[in-house]
């Protein structure tokens, strides 16, 4: 596999994901962070025809990406109430059957769930590694974002709720110390055995309240976000926004459901140049 092989993948995969859900009419487009985005960015140039749509960043490298392509880009918090974003594209680190995902490996995760959730429609993009059944088979830890004074009693209980080793992200730069996130917060990595997901429950194969040792990833995302100091959890699952605008339509204002975090489909760019598109059921 060679770098060449992954970037191919991902701008295959960028391209049919907006040729198939890019309307040129949309007015508001989320836009996520990270390296296969800018393949996406790329495509959307090269098919926007109003000049007056605007992209919502989900980060500092994402409006970096917007700016650079030439794009208008608009702060989250100026979007009036009212407007949801017609689409919101995003890469993702790992994707398992049930199109839940962990984001989080750019430290941009806060905002790009913000991004997801007001999106009609959230797609993924991503190449061929990311493609797995389960979520940490080979992306091994779940990036949270905490507050710097919480760490020692968050970091205590991950290590409760099963996660082995959990550990403060570090930067590789010159300065060394904790990573920032966009919001001045850190970012905790914490590594937990492979998440079953709802269908491995119903079907008897563990509680997945993590009693076992074993976690469902609803479950888990949900406890490790009850915990005092964290900002966000880095697992993208529950609704997607099809799935949260039918709640809505049948609950009106009984539903405080905004969005969804999951996406609707994730288009995996193959090594064999192809492209794997997985839908929700
Ligand atoms: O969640 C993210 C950033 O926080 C990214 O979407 C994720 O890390 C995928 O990145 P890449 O496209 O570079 O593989």
């Amino acid at each position: 596999m060679t770098d060449t092989t992954i970037e191919s993948a991902k701008r295959a995969a960028a391209i049919q994901a907006v040729a198939e859900h890019f309307d040129p009419s949309a007015t508001h487009v989320g836009i996520g962070s990270g390296t296969t985005i800018v393949y996406v960015v790329d495509a959307i140039k090269a098919r926007s025809t109003n000049p007056h749509i605007r992209f919502v960043p989900t980060g500092y490298q994402s409006r970096q990406v917007i700016v650079q392509a030439g794009l208008t880009p608009i702060a989250f918090d100026s979007l009036p109430e009212d407007v949801t974003l017609d689409i919101a594209f995003d890469g993702a680190d790992e994707v398992d059957e049930e199109l839940n995902c962990i984001k989080g490996g750019g430290a941009c995760l806060f905002q790009e769930k913000l991004v997801a959730e007001r999106a009609k429609k959230f797609i993924c993009v991503a190449d061929y590694r990311k493609n797995q059944a389960r979520l940490l088979t080979k992306w091994l830890t779940i990036p949270i974002e905490v507050a710097p004074i919480s760490v020692p009693t968050v970091l205590y209980s991950l290590r409760t709720l099963g996660s082995p080793n959990p550990k403060v992200r570090t930067t590789l730069l010159a300065k060394s110390g904790p990573l920032k996130t966009d919001q001045d917060f850190f970012i905790i990595d914490a590594p937990f055995p492979t998440l079953l997901t709802s269908a491995d429950v119903a079907a008897g194969k563990g509680k997945g309240d993590g009693s076992d040792g074993k976690w469902e990833v609803n479950k888990l995302s949900q406890a490790i976000k009850e915990l005092t100091g964290v900002l966000e959890v880095g697992i993208f699952s529950g609704m997607n926004g099809v799935e949260a605008a039918d709640l809505r339509a049948r609950e009106g204002a009984r539903s405080a459901v905004v969005g969804g975090q999951k996406p609707v489909a994730v288009y995996f760019g193959m090594q064999d140049g192809s492209v794997q598109v997985r839908t929700s059921k």
